[in-house]
């Protein structure tokens, strides 16, 4: 006899179409939302949206231009504050008030504009806001920084994503390129988010050959087991790296996709509301 969840796998893999929006089987989701609202004055950026990040996948979430993508991902990672609704992360209910919250429970956030000292070093950049002090009487009192730690760390970091490329940890980010750049934000991501990585349009600033080392290392990032939210406006890229894709239209989710149950041109009519969920494999 199959194990449930093996049954379910083979389930899914057979009958195609929209996949179960509430993830996989018997999994509990990692992140979980239900009737998310958030207005901005008679905008309604989310309007009752439900959302589910499974363990251990890398889900889009596509959507055409003001859809609410980056609302929901700001309501579910600290940065906004929603009006109605609620999220449960590791399935206890969690109520942010400010990224830090989010970060502090393990979910990190790397936006579209990067968040980085331009002139600091990369080691400065991955530790910025949570700094480590020396041990003891010199960390606790004169509060000096633990630089040799934070520059072995920093390097690990770096080396277990495949970035060293990058040659110096004491290199300023701005001398680095806007593939390294991204590198060492999601690096600084993996390196501190312990139950979720979101990432805004990681690629889209990026040439060829930097888009792929991202994709790459959003890969990686996966193989370590930290599930992932990408935001992308990016089909070849959304349907290369997806295990799921979350369409957005309207505030709201509209349907779960397998990449492998449906072409990115169906894809991007659902999205735009020329086509139906119902009409997929119709
Ligand atoms: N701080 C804000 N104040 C007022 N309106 C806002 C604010 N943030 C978002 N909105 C509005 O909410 C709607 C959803 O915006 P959001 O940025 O979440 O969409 P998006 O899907 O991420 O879009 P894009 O793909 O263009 O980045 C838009 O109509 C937008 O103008």
């Amino acid at each position: 006899m199959d194990e449930p969840a093996d049954r379910h796998a083979h389930h899914r893999r057979c009958r195609g179409g929209p996949v179960d929006p509430e993830g996989i089987g018997l999994m509990e989701p990692i992140l979980k939302a239900r009737g998310l609202v958030k207005r901005y004055g008679r905008v309604t950026a989310i309007d009752n949206c439900d959302f589910d990040l499974m363990p251990g996948e890398i889900l889009a979430v596509i959507g055409d231009n003001g859809a609410g993508k980056s609302s929901l991902i700001k309501a579910v990672s600290g940065a906004t504050i929603p009006d109605e609704g609620e999220v449960w992360l590791d399935g206890r209910p969690v109520r942010f008030t400010s990224p830090n919250d989010a970060r502090a429970a393990g979910i990190e956030t790397v936006y579209q504009q990067l968040a980085m000292s331009p002139a600091l070093s990369i080691a400065d950049n991955m530790f910025m806001g949570r700094e480590l002090r020396r041990p003891g009487i010199l960390g606790k009192w004169f509060r000096m920084l633990d630089r040799p730690a934070m520059q072995r760390i920093a390097r690990e970091k770096l080396t277990e994503l495949g970035l060293m490329t990058i040659q110096n940890i004491n290199q300023a980010v701005e001398t680095l390129s806007g593939g390294q750049r991204q590198g060492v934000a999601v690096a600084r991501a993996a390196a501190f988010g312990s139950r979720v990585i979101i990432l805004d349009e990681p690629t889209a600033a990026l040439g060829v050959k930097e888009s792929r080392k991202v994709l790459e290392l959003i890969q990686d990032v996966k193989a370590r087991g930290i599930p992932i939210i990408l935001i992308s406006h990016n089909m070849p890229h959304v349907f290369e790296v997806a295990d799921r894709i979350h369409i957005h239209r309207l505030g709201k989710r509209l349907t779960v996709v397998n990449p492998s149950d449906i072409s990115m041109s169906d894809a991007v009519a659902l999205m735009t509301g020329a086509m139906k969920p119902d009409a997929v494999h119709a």
